[in-house]
């Protein structure tokens, strides 16, 4: 049977498929640039500070080099993993992005959409344009994780990883990273806040807590709203003590994104969290942080394996996968590629950016002599 990777290549060289989309990330970033107005354009592709950070997330992975085996017979190849007790298809997940409609008026529901058809998980995040539960309703029963920002108002961050649960996701990620925005020089030359608009808001305007808040609906008075959000939206007095109260709200794996010290993650462990998203969230909140890839082998060894460590920040193509898993990571979550592919195409845009990267991986994978994730490691890299 052909595999994936060979099928996708195929059809296109065929042309059975077309290509809607640019192949290279450079070049969907560019088409990107075209159709969107300079504000959202740079809210999704800037990061903090001087970029440093972002530029070396991808420039980090060239430092790894894979060396390929020969004569392993990779003719069938198995790219699915277990995570929580679930099996994924692939080693790909679709990382949470806030508030997608400003690249797409469909935004998450296209992108969901898009997940189920590839049997991708979706993380949803708390700042998404439209509800989580609209977002569950589009998937049936394809994989879902929500993502929390853990508000001010601790009764409004229990509330979404209620309804989260009630609504069928499998995961709970809660990002620390961000409990403030970065210091973003595109966005603040371009006075650009999409939160400070009911669409970058929808999801809270759904959470009843949340608009128990309030004086009246927010549909008559948007303003008190969004001000509303602002006060609550992000908590920079959270302790490692406080991850008892979240968990005593759900029985869902419960996930840590932003981790990039090895001591955080031992304290993650500690604390029983379910696994580690190792992220510099794309280079968005402290410039000059180390790049991802950098963090990933320190935690691995720090963490021995005692729970699932995922990463993401500056995957592009399917090398960054093979040496992230390499590395020991689980899975990855890809960011900007698939929010390009939403910009440009919708659903079918996210599908192409995610058809393309997986076959990438797994023709990778196969010249690299590895016929399965589970083969893969470190042993297969080399330090340039
Ligand atoms: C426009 C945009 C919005 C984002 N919103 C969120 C969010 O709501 N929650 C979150 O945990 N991470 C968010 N992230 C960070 C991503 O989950 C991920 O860590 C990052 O995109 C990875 O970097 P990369 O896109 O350069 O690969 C956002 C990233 C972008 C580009
Ligand atoms: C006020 C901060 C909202 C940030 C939510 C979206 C996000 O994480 C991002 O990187 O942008």
């Amino acid at each position: 049977m052909m595999s994936f990777g060979n099928q996708v290549q195929l059809k296109v060289y065929q042309q059975i498929e077309k290509n809607i989309i640019p192949v290279s990330y450079e070049e969907l970033e560019a088409k990107a640039k075209e159709v969107l107005d300079a504000k959202p354009f740079y809210y999704v592709a800037a990061s903090a500070g001087a970029e440093v950070t972002a530029v070396q997330n991808n420039r980090a992975f060239d430092k790894w080099q894979i060396v390929p085996r020969m004569l392993c017979d990779t003719s069938s190849r198995d790219l699915s993993i277990e995570l929580f007790g679930k099996k994924l298809s692939y080693p790909v997940l679709l990382a949470p992005v806030g508030v997608q409609s400003i690249v797409h008026p469909d935004g998450e529901l296209a992108t969901a959409r898009a997940a189920a058809a590839m049997d991708v998980p979706f993380i949803a995040s708390t700042a998404s344009t439209y509800s989580l539960e609209k977002i569950a309703d589009t998937m049936g029963d394809s994989p879902r994780w929500y993502q929390l920002y853990w508000s001010g108002d601790h009764e409004v961050a229990a509330s979404m990883v209620k309804r989260a649960e009630a609504a069928g996701y499998d995961a709970i990620v809660i990002t620390l990273d961000t409990s403030m925005m970065g210091w973003r020089e595109k966005d603040i030359e371009h006075a650009y806040l999409p939160f400070l608009e009911a669409q970058g808001i929808g999801n809270y305007l759904e959470d009843p807590v949340f608009c128990s808040r309030l004086a009246c609906p927010p549909q008559e008075d948007m303003q008190a709203a969004i001000m509303l959000w602002a006060s609550i939206f992000g908590n920079p007095a959270l302790t490692w003590k406080d991850l008892d109260f979240i968990k005593q709200q759900t029985s869902l794996p419960i996930l840590l994104k932003g981790i990039l010290h090895p001591d955080d993650a031992k304290l993650a462990v500690e604390h029983g969290v379910d696994g580690i998203i190792v992220s510099n969230h794309g280079g968005r909140q402290v410039d000059g942080a180390i790049p991802a890839i950098d963090a990933l082998p320190d935690i691995v060894e720090a963490v021995h394996g005692q729970v699932p460590i995922l990463m993401d920040s500056g995957i592009r193509r399917g090398s960054d996968i093979l040496k992230a898993l390499s590395l020991g990571a689980k899975a990855v979550l890809i960011g900007r590629p698939y929010m390009y592919g939403l910009a440009l195409a919708g659903d079918e845009g996210v599908k192409q950016v995610l058809r393309n990267m997986i076959a990438d991986f797994d023709l990778t994978l196969a010249l690299s002599g590895k016929r399965s994730v589970q083969e893969l490691n470190r042993e297969l890299l080399k330090k340039g």
